[in-house]
């Protein structure tokens, strides 16, 4: 709708969404990752998982192009994220949208205003039409128009979210990168953020990486599921293959009740 995918190409045609090669991670002395390569196809949903302090949320901002590795290279649509043309960043920049656990929504913004954030720095539309796209991506997330009149701090957490995921979306991006999408719902509102995220991807198209902690959101969304630990990612696969993997932290991951429940849900 905005016009974007008929830009000049960034990248190569059919290059991974996303292309990870080589990468290490060091915090001083700290080796979080090791020479990890990681690629994601167009229309995938990977599932990050990984015990605290893996490295996560690290490579979820190397991936977006917060964070440089210390060696090693992330290439989003075959371009790299942190090229040094300022032009061909924003361009990559304009392809993914992100909905982080920290900083979901600018409190001194209405919910209209938050949507239309991104709309605004793109500065090539008009206020009318800002509008009118606010519209249908409330919609889209299944809030009404009057609630864009909102300020974050009147929204209940499952709003907070909706409001996040259609921000990010609001740019039609081809990646939505995810962090803990689900952190902090009950288990109701968890559920139907999952079925509201499968839904829009199903019609959209757009391929997700995402971190998360929840056996059920990961049964419900992720394609594929990568596995990190010991610094490197130690099993990939298919939610049941990455289950049945031999290895301390998948064994941990994987062993309590909930978790047996969603893997079985899952199989159905
Ligand atoms: N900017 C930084 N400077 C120094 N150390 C950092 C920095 N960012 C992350 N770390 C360290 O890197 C490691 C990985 O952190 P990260 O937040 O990526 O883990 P995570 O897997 O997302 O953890 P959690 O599941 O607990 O959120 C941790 O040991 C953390 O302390």
């Amino acid at each position: 709708m905005l016009g974007h995918h008929s830009l000049p190409a960034a990248s190569p045609e059919n290059a991974p969404v996303i292309a990870i090669r080589g990468l290490w991670t060091r915090f001083g002395e700290t080796v979080v990752h090791r020479d990890i390569d990681l690629t994601v196809a167009a229309g995938e949903m990977l599932g990050l998982v990984g015990g605290s302090g893996s490295g996560k949320t690290t490579l979820l901002r190397e991936i977006v192009g917060l964070l440089a590795p210390s060696q090693g290279t992330v290439e989003l649509f075959g371009s790299p994220v942190q090229s040094d043309d300022p032009e061909l960043r924003r361009r990559v920049r304009r392809r993914f949208g992100m909905l982080f656990q920290q900083g979901a929504l600018y409190s001194a913004l209405s919910v209209a205003d938050n949507i239309a954030f991104p709309l605004r720095e793109l500065r090539q539309l008009d206020e009318d039409l800002i509008n009118d796209l606010v519209r249908v991506k409330l919609a889209m997330v299944e809030l009404e128009p009057s609630h864009g009149a909102l300020m974050p701090a009147e929204l209940s957490g499952g709003m907070v979210k909706r409001v996040a995921l259609a921000r990010a979306l609001a740019l039609e991006p081809e990646l939505l990168v995810l962090d803990e999408p689900t952190a902090g719902l009950d288990p109701d509102r968890s559920a139907s953020f999952v079925t509201l995220i499968r839904t829009l991807q199903r019609e959209l198209g757009f391929s997700v990486v995402m971190v998360t902690h929840d056996l059920d959101t990961l049964a419900g969304l992720a394609t594929r599921v990568a596995a990190l630990a010991d610094q490197r990612i130690v099993a990939c696969g298919t939610l049941a293959e990455v289950a049945s993997m031999d290895h301390s932290f998948t064994r941990r991951f994987f062993a309590s009740e909930r978790a047996q429940a969603a893997l079985q849900a899952a199989a159905r």
